[in-house]
């Protein structure tokens, strides 16, 4: 596949969404460069999932353009955006409970199809079940392989996630909120299993943890009332003064 920059994998040209009268996600404009880790930050309702949504193809926009490695994919639905490299992990992790850790990264593995995940009975030679035995040892789980979802702490939880968003084999990822509600010693684990991703994986992530963010991050965009309001490189976003005003009010935890 060509690129139309010839160095970003994603662009994102004057997107809208709107519900009724609110425009969640107002004349955006980004490019995620080929394997750049790019964090997007704004408070409470500036509108990142609902962005996330746009390009997953959970929604599609009111009016502008997404494209993938060149490739108009605005109108796809999203099991064919899936198809063609983009995988994510949601806020609250989507998981099968009943099922245990190796089975919901088998169903991950086979990708998804028009109307929802495959769940014919998984096979022991098949090729995701292979690829579903390595992600489980790379995202921490190995000794969890055969333990129900329904076991697992929230930080495993997000753990899992992340492997079955990495089953689909993307090249670029969507994480929102990563670190959401984990404790520092999960946030640490996450983080790390984050860090250690090839580089090659372009990964767009939503996170309200600046240093979270800033550790992750080669650069910064911060969204405001569904339009860009701030965007460069961590230490220069981090210390921009209309940043540091957006953010008064919010958690310390921001600029600790
Ligand atoms: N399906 C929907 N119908 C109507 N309004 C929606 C819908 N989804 C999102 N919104 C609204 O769009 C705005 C942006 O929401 P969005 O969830 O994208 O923000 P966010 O930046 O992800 O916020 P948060 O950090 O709280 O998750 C909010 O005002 C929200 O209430």
């Amino acid at each position: 596949m060509s690129t139309q920059t010839g160095k970003s994998c994603l662009q994102i040209r004057e997107v809208r969404m709107s519900f009724g009268a609110l425009h969640a996600v107002d004349g955006v404009s980004l490019d995620l460069g080929l394997g750049e880790r790019h964090a997007l930050l704004g408070t409470n309702g500036a509108g990142k999932t609902t962005l996330f949504n746009l390009i997953t193809g959970d929604l599609l926009p009111t009016s502008g353009q997404i494209h993938l490695y060149g490739h108009d994919i605005t109108a796809l639905p999203a099991h064919r955006r899936c198809a063609l490299g983009i995988g994510r992990t949601y806020q609250i992790p989507l998981l099968f409970g009943g099922l245990s850790v190796l089975e919901n990264l088998v169903i991950a593995a086979r990708g998804p199809r028009l109307g929802g995940f495959s769940l014919r009975p998984i096979r022991e030679d098949a090729d995701s079940h292979l690829l579903a035995r390595e992600l489980c040892a790379r995202v921490g789980l190995g000794s969890f392989a055969q333990a129900s979802v329904s076991l697992l702490s929230h930080g495993q939880k997000k753990q899992l996630e992340l492997g079955m968003a990495l089953a689909t084999q993307p090249s670029v990822l969507l994480l929102d909120e990563p670190a959401a509600g984990l404790s520092p010693n999960d946030r640490k684990t996450l983080t790390g299993l984050i860090l250690d991703l090839p580089r090659e994986l372009s990964i767009l992530f939503v996170e309200h943890d600046m240093e979270v963010a800033m550790m992750l991050a080669d650069r910064v965009t911060v969204m405001k009332d569904g339009r860009i309001f701030a965007s460069g490189f961590p230490d220069d976003v981090r210390k921009d003064e209309q940043v540091l005003r957006l953010y008064m009010g919010e958690p310390l935890e921001l600029f600790a």
